[in-house]
């Protein structure tokens, strides 16, 4: 079994992910006497093509990738089927595997995590300063004070603007005159429903992927006390009088296979340990050192040490439709690099690295708006959701109920479809109010199954946002010049002879055409095709809310678990509430925030 240099630390991190992997980095940097663990379950990805360049991030959506832990929730009464969600295991976590879209939370996601969850110091006055931190914004260098300009996450449009993207964008124009156009829908942090060019998390100078693994841990690991373990799980932190002093690990066999996994090592943490595992990983490690609702622990034959049943609940994601289109030939996408044709690879890969440029330093997703609907529109949204909009949305006017892009490509297991173009449509629920859960079942190993319950349009407010958003996205895609059809298996069956039926084989029709007119059959046929179709959008928090213990919370405004002492969380399980973006820009702000509190603790400068 793989083991650390040594066998005590100052600091050890339980994951190596996006938050743990900023946090880590960062201490390491301003304090190298300080020495630092960080387990973590997957392996190495240095410099490796799979991670580093970004189109290749479809290469992971392939069934058969050991990176990828799948868990299938048990709860199949909304959907009429399991839902199964693969979550990343690998150093810098979801950072290292992402689509890199660059995304951040509109300003009253902050505030209520300040005010509404009681979290000091968590509002968008505090937390702007810090995405601006971890951001160097190569597209206009000094543009405002909205966006940072010297930190080591790059931002740029990528190495490619698609012609899909483009066309994207000169449909909304002209489609949808009552909202404008910009060249940075992140730049305003309290406005919303504006069409524009997305960025991305792409070094605009190499192409490679900015990712938290070669830019806050690689780079330090010579200079600082940053040792990285791969391939163990932390099955459980050991506490003294309720004091966390160490770690339990043991090898995960997919990347130890000779590893003998009934022999644990112990692992001490002279100051602190901090659980960074992640929305699935982190309250399982919790769940398994003694810490949750006691009916829980006791089925998994753990003993509970803490009473915190919030541990685990809250469970959340984008409920999210990708809907996928045939595409022209002469459309730019990623397909060919998904599929690992030969060509394309040689292409694309050959550009890459003479200049950084070209399709292979691309993600796909150039075009998208964060919407907010009319008066109008929210009567077509439908009664379902009225009272959802009049208790979260009316005040706050950034608040955006969806958000859409164009994806030049198909999304999923690129062999499971024909060889040919697609491009996707995907729209992602903003604030589903659909709640889930994540709880071990055995106490012992952290390989086994778990007790998951998704959080997909469980509720008719959930529903009858998606509805909204199928015809929505669908109006874009058949005005796009390069739509060749609809991909039958990834839309509703509707009914025979219905307007609404999808054409495998279909030309775009002019901006001005009337929409789809969707009779209540076809509603119906809607729904359940949203069922069958709804996918993770891989955005998931919420399962060590940060909130007052009384009101479900796990940890307090500082990070430290409830109860116990010497223990922090440091991931987006931690958000008590959810934010209008994909997630990878607020899992650095959360590490950022978690190294100014752990630094201030341990009375360490300049972070
Ligand atoms: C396929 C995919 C596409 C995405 N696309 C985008 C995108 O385009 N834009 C965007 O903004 N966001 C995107 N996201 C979301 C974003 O990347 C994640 O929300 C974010 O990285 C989560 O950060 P985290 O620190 O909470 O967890 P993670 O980064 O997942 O880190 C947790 C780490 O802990 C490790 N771990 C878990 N349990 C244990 C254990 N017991 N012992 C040791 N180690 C353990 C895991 O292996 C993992 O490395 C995507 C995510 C995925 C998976």
């Amino acid at each position: 079994m793989a083991s650390p240099a040594l066998t005590e630390y100052d600091v050890i991190f339980v994951g190596a992910g996006t938050s743990g992997g900023v946090a880590a980095g960062r201490l390491a940097v301003a304090d190298p006497s300080l020495k630092i663990l960080l387990v973590e379950a997957g392996p190495h990805v240095k410099d490796d093509e799979a991670f580093v360049q970004p189109a290749k991030c479809l290469s992971h959506l392939r069934a058969d990738n050991p990176v990828f832990k799948v868990h299938v929730s048990e709860h199949s009464e909304f959907l009429g089927r399991q839902q199964a969600v693969t979550v990343p295991h690998v150093v810098g976590g979801g950072s290292s595997v992402n689509f890199t879209i660059y995304n951040r939370a509109v300003a009253s996601d902050f505030d209520d995590w300040e005010k509404v969850h009681e979290n000091p110091g968590w509002g968008a006055k505090d937390l702007v300063p810090l995405l601006r931190k971890t951001e160097n914004y190569q597209v206009a260098e000094g543009k405002d004070d909205v966006h940072g300009y010297g930190g080591p996450i790059n931002v740029s449009y990528g190495g490619k603007f698609t012609n899909v993207g483009k066309d994207f964008l000169d449909v909304a124009k002209e489609f949808d005159k009552t909202r404008t156009s910009t060249d940075d829908p992140n730049a305003v942090i309290r406005d919303t429903n504006h069409y524009g060019r997305f960025q991305k998390f792409i070094d605009g100078k190499t192409g490679k992927r900015s990712d938290v693994a070669h830019h806050f841990l690689y780079n330090n690991l010579k200079t600082t006390g940053l040792e990285i373990l791969t391939g163990t799980f932390v099955k459980r932190v050991i506490f003294e009088n309720k004091r966390a002093t160490g770690i339990e690990i043991i090898p995960n066999l997919t990347f130890q296979p000779n590893a003998d996994a009934t022999k644990s090592k112990v692992i001490r943490a002279k100051r602190l340990v901090v659980i960074s595992s992640g929305t699935f990983g982190s309250p399982q490690v919790l769940e398994r050192s003694g810490i949750g609702a006691k009916s829980i622990l006791e089925k998994a034959g753990v003993t509970q040490l803490v009473d915190l049943p919030g541990v685990g609940e809250n469970f959340q994601d984008h409920t999210t439709l990708f809907t996928t289109y045939h595409a022209t030939p002469d459309s730019d996408t990623l397909d060919g690099i998904g599929r690992g044709d030969p060509e394309d690879l040689k292409q694309f890969g050959d550009q890459f690295w003479k200049d950084g440029t070209g399709i292979m330093a691309h993600n796909g997703v150039d075009g998208g708006i964060k919407y907010r609907p009319s008066a109008a529109e929210l009567e077509a949204i439908g009664p379902d959701f009225k009272k959802r909009w009049d208790e979260y949305f009316v005040g706050k006017d950034d608040k955006p109920v969806l958000w859409m892009c164009q994806l030049s490509l198909f999304l999923g297991d690129p062999h499971s479809v024909p060889a040919r173009k697609y491009f996707t449509i995907g729209f992602f629920a903003g604030y589903p109010v659909s709640t889930g859960h994540v709880h071990i079942k055995d106490g012992q190993n952290p390989d086994a199954a778990i007790d998951f319950e998704g959080a997909y349009v469980k509720r008719p407010e959930d529903m009858a946002v998606m509805k909204f958003g199928y015809k929505l996205g669908r109006e874009f895609a058949r005005r796009m010049q390069c739509y060749d059809g609809e991909f039958v298996p990834g839309h509703p069956e509707f009914p025979t002879g219905s307007e609404a039926t999808v054409h495998t084989s279909a030309k775009p029709v002019p901006v001005g055409a009337p929409r789809i007119n969707y009779t209540a059959e076809d509603d119906k046929a809607l729904e359940a095709g949203i069922r069958k179709l709804v996918a993770p959008a891989w955005h998931f928090i919420g399962t060590n809310a940060m909130k007052p213990r009384e009101r479900g919370g796990v940890v307090d405004p500082k990070l430290n678990v409830y109860g116990v002492e010497g223990l922090k969380v440091c991931d987006i399980s931690i958000l008590p509430s959810n934010v209008c973006a994909n997630t990878y820009s607020t899992a650095l702000l959360v590490g950022e925030k978690g190294a100014v509190i752990i630094a201030e603790e341990l009375g360490i400068q300049g972070v």
